[in-house]
């Protein structure tokens, strides 16, 4: 064997050069300066020998360097800037051929050794042997699995392609070569030290390639293990399971430590017991104890769900899942709630659970006394709750008898054809057992569907409570309630739950912007919750309650939140709504037990197929006659019990409540007046309060009686100065200045003034107030027809001139105020003619007359709608005289009360011309001769 002295460097552990590889390793100034002088001193590139150090630094122990190194060509030696000063300089070695040290007494070497190059024996192995033809295939085999595996795992791309070329070289080199290969893939693929170290000190070709052979088997099948287990974890190993894993250990840990605490700390150092230790009960358990009940409780709730329905397997599944999940994780809680909602939802034929002995009566709903719906009475209680509650209202009562009828009518019905249907089931459950032959476990229908529930032979038959037969629901119609804030709609819908003797809900659809506020979110979604709909039934406690939808039409459009309304049409369908899609529930809900009522103030904004569904049934305000019976029956009486006063305490005279209802309030429902008899109640409390503390005091000043009657000048000392006092005086007769009919958004009837002014200009109109397109194109078609009869009013001289150009060019500003209000429809258009031939003649129109309709360019008045809403409206604003289109004569004779027909006038015209004579009087306007014949002619 061939031997030499070659510079030693030593390789810091981990570090390993092997023959045919090439590394930059960091050294010591020393260590640079040494070679530095080497590579000065030699002609070539000097050699050194590279000899790892097998023990890390860490071991408390000498380093030891390896028997077996690799003499090196040093290619490079730099010493960049900016270094670590301990190891100033960089040297790149290229492995030649393994070498091994001699003539060392020991492996052991100082610390301070290591900064030197010293200068060693070391000896070459022989040439090496051509390796047989079976170890180089094998290694062959195994490199080539090795670098398949690499390849497939690797995320790079550029990585990929070099596994493959080497792969491809793999297959051409010759067996002769397969020892250098072998040094070249152990030295670049990422392997153990301790198999690096062990290929470095095999100098045999032949044991060489067997030992690489092994390692990279050994390789390929870790890397393809802990690929496939990596694959399996991530399948199998969902989060939940992963939390639970850990919470187990977790659990596992409390526990040790729990009985080392006890162990070490069950005496305390005095000796006496550690109370904490001692095993009494503390709150905690009460915790324990409460969080057993509410599981209990929950368990029962899922079995007293029908067997075999929807809800009860969807209840099961979550159930089981909640018990593998540990309690206090986040899953937990999401299931546990969706759980809690899932059992409080009131489905049709639960076994009613027992009640709890410690009810919470603020939180369990209101269920009056359910009516015997067979009794014959049960329209004549109906009747009586309806009065009771409501004055007036005639024939909005009358429809309600007839609605509750038929609900009654199909209720007897549904439940007959249940009975008849659970006999069915019995009588075939009845046979079935008794024609069984075989014992044990018989299927049995439980009810007409595919559904089975398995009944035990041995057992008696299922009682008749037990057989589920779902009720069918009752399909009446859904009532619509239309009219102005404060009729009532509200509280007509509690008094139909009422007399149904049915739970009653509100749901407050105002604003409802998102179709998940009505569906509830899905349970994906963070905080996500039932919707409106479950929510009130869950309130309810029913199947069967009357669930009020209160203003639909302030229901937000379609938006990018969904489409409410369109949830909202499937709530209402009576085809759909037997199996309702909640998506937090995720279980169909039947809806079809319950009675739906819906509110609003007016029909513009409900969608078409909306009020397809619904009844409508039209509210309109009151007048003040009706107001005062009200005030007097109802929101004085409701007023007094609010406020803790006895019918006795407060006595408001006749003219202080007409006063109030006249003065200040001027709106179509009773809220405001409800509201200002509120405040003149509690006024009266505070005095009644003031005087029982001076009795009890003894004070002579008691004996002052406290005055309980409220008379008129006092209602300016409790409600402050009446916003509406005098408001006709102020309508002064004006030229230009014509009252319209309108109503308001809300429903509300009034009256609003048509102004217009002249202004010089060029004979153009200019229409100001919030106006829609139909308004303003009223405006122009009323400016033409004007402008058309100009000469036969005697506006201008002749027919030829334009009435806004002689004898001065003008323009015409027509306004209608409340600016911030819209204003639409063609209804303005007799009241916009009058404003015009007001301002072009000079002429009046008095302001106790108010007017409404369309017109037509040939000058016909046609019908409008509102008529009963717009009477009333001017009625309250003290018009006396309302001049309306012939056609809505019928209008007002079905709708207005006898009392405001009499009070008022009505003149209804057919034309224009008819409406401009009922306006300014009859005469006042100087209509030429001609005319007249071509009037009748049209
Ligand atoms: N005809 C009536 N008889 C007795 N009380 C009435 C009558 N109409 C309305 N009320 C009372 O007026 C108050 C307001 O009525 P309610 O809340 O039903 O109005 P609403 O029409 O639903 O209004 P909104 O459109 O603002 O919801 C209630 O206290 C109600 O009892």
């Amino acid at each position: 064997m061939a031997t030499s002295k070659l510079p030693i460097l030593a390789l810091p552990h981990p570090l390993i050069l092997l023959p045919a590889s090439r590394f930059t390793m960091p050294v010591s100034k020393e260590i640079g300066e040494t070679l530095l002088t080497l590579i000065e001193e030699s002609d070539a590139l000097p050699i050194v020998a590279a000899i790892p150090i097998t023990n890390p630094p860490s071991e408390p122990v000498l380093p030891v360097l390896s028997e077996w190194g690799t003499a090196a060509r040093v290619l490079r030696l730099v010493k960049p800037p900016a270094r670590n000063p301990r190891q100033p300089y960089l040297v790149s070695l290229h492995g030649l051929t393994r070498v091994r040290l001699i003539n060392l007494s020991t492996k052991k070497v100082n610390l301070e050794d290591l900064q030197q190059v010293h200068m060693r024996d070391v000896e070459y192995p022989p040439t090496e042997q051509v390796p047989s033809r079976e170890a180089a295939q094998k290694f062959k085999q195994s490199a080539l699995r090795l670098l398949d595996r690499l390849a497939k795992d690797s995320l790079q791309q550029s990585r990929k392609d070099g596994y493959n070329k080497i792969a491809n070289m793999l297959d051409d080199i010759t067996d002769a070569r397969t020892p250098w290969m072998a040094d070249v893939l152990i030295g670049s693929v990422n392997g153990e030290y301790n198999d690096k170290l062990a290929i470095l000190g095999t100098p045999d070709s032949e044991a060489r390639l067997q030992l690489a052979t092994e390692i990279f088997i050994k390789q390929a099948s870790i890397s393809e293990v802990s690929k496939k287990i990596a694959t399996a974890v991530d399948e199998s190993l969902s989060k939940q399971q992963k939390e639970f894993f850990l919470r187990q250990q977790l659990a596992a840990i409390q526990r040790e430590l729990n009985v080392l605490q006890r162990s070490s700390g069950s005496l305390s150092s005095n000796g006496t017991p550690n109370d904490a230790s001692s095993g009494g009960s503390s709150e905690l358990d009460d915790d324990e104890q409460a969080e057993a009940d509410d599981m209990a409780e929950l368990r029962r709730k899922i079995e007293a769900m029908e067997a075999g329905s929807e809800e009860r397997k969807m209840g099961v599944r979550e159930w089981r899942r909640l018990k593998r999940i540990p309690a206090g994780s986040v899953e937990n809680g999401v299931i546990r709630s969706y759980l809690e909602w899932l059992t409080s939802v009131p489905w049709p034929n639960s076994t009613p659970l027992p009640l709890p002995s410690t009810a919470d009566s603020s939180g369990s709903p209101q269920l009056t006394q359910l009516p015997d719906l067979k009794d014959r009475s049960f329209l004549t209680t109906a009747r009586a709750q309806l009065d009771a509650d409501h004055f007036g209202l005639e024939k909005i009562k009358k429809r309600l008898i007839e609605y509750l009828a038929v609900v009654r009518l199909k209720e007897l019905n549904a439940e007959k054809e249940a009975a008849e249907e659970r006999q069915r089931i019995e009588a075939e459950a009845k046979a079935k057992v008794d024609t069984a032959a075989k014992p044990g476990l018989v299927e049995q229908p439980a009810k007409p569907s595919k559904e089975v529930v398995l009944y035990d032979k041995s057992q008696a038959p299922l009682p008749a409570k037990s057989i589920h037969v779902r009720k069918k629901g009752v399909k009446g119609p859904i009532l619509l309630f239309v009219g102005p804030p404060g009729t009532g709609k509200t509280s007509l819908g509690q008094s139909i739950a009422k007399a149904l003797g049915r739970p009653f809900q509100r749901i407050s659809l105002g604003g409802v912007r998102d179709e998940a506020e009505i569906r509830g979110h899905r349970r994906t979604y963070v905080a996500s919750g039932p919707g409106l709909i479950v929510q009130a039934l869950r309130k309810a406690g029913r199947s069967d309650p009357v669930l009020l939808l209160d203003e639909i039409d302030k229901i937000g459009q379609s938006n990018f939140h969904g489409d409410p309304g369109a949830a909202l049409l499937e709530v209402l369908d009576p085809e759909q709504n037997h199996a309702f899609n909640d998506h937090y529930i995720n279980v169909p809900i039947d809806l079809s037990q319950v009675l739906f009522i819906c509110t609003a103030n007016s029909l513009e904004t409900i969608s078409a197929p909306l009020l397809d569904r619904c009844e409508i049934i039209q509210l309109s305000g009151y007048t003040y006659d009706e107001k005062m019976h009200i005030a007097r029956r109802f929101l004085l009486p409701k007023q007094l019990t609010a406020n803790g006063l006895e019918p006795s305490h407060v006595t408001i005279t006749e003219p202080a409540l007409l006063r109030v209802a006249t003065r200040y309030t001027q709106e179509a429902g009773v809220r405001s007046l409800e509201r200002s008899i509120g405040a003149v109640v509690r006024y009266k409390a505070v005095e009644w309060a003031e005087h029982l503390d001076l009795v009890k005091q003894g004070d002579p000043a008691a004996r002052k009686e406290c005055l309980s009657v409220v008379e008129e000048h006092e209602l300016e000392k409790i409600l402050g100065i009446a916003r509406w006092d005098g408001e006709e005086r102020e309508r002064e007769e004006r030229r230009g200045v014509v009252y319209g009919l309108v109503v308001m958004g809300q429903g509300e009837g009034g009256i609003l003034p048509v102004e217009t002014i002249a202004l010089p200009g060029t004979g153009k109109l200019k229409l100001t107030g919030s106006l829609g397109d139909v308004i303003k194109e009223s405006g122009e078609l009323a400016l033409s027809w004007v402008k058309m009869y100009a000469y036969d009013l005697c506006i201008t001289n002749s027919r030829s001139d334009d009435a806004l150009k002689v004898p001065e060019p003008i323009d015409i500003h027509l306004h209608l105020p409340a600016g911030a209000q819209k204003k639409d429809g063609p209804s303005a258009g007799v009241t916009m003619v009058c404003a015009f031939v007001s301002l072009l003649t000079g002429a009046c129109v008095p302001t106790n007359v108010a007017m409404t309709g369309e017109i037509t360019l040939r000058g016909r008045v046609t019908p409008v709608g509102g008529i009963k809403e717009k009477v009333l409206g001017a009625h309250r604003a003290q018009v006396t005289k309302v001049i309306l289109p012939w056609a809505n004569r019928k209008d007002v004779e079905h709708d207005v009360a006898p009392e405001i027909r009499n009070e008022m006038e009505f003149v209804f015209v057919r034309t224009v011309r008819e409406a401009l004579e009922a306006a300014f009087g009859k005469g006042v306007l100087g209509w030429r001769r001609d005319a007249l014949l071509l009037e009748s002619r049209l």
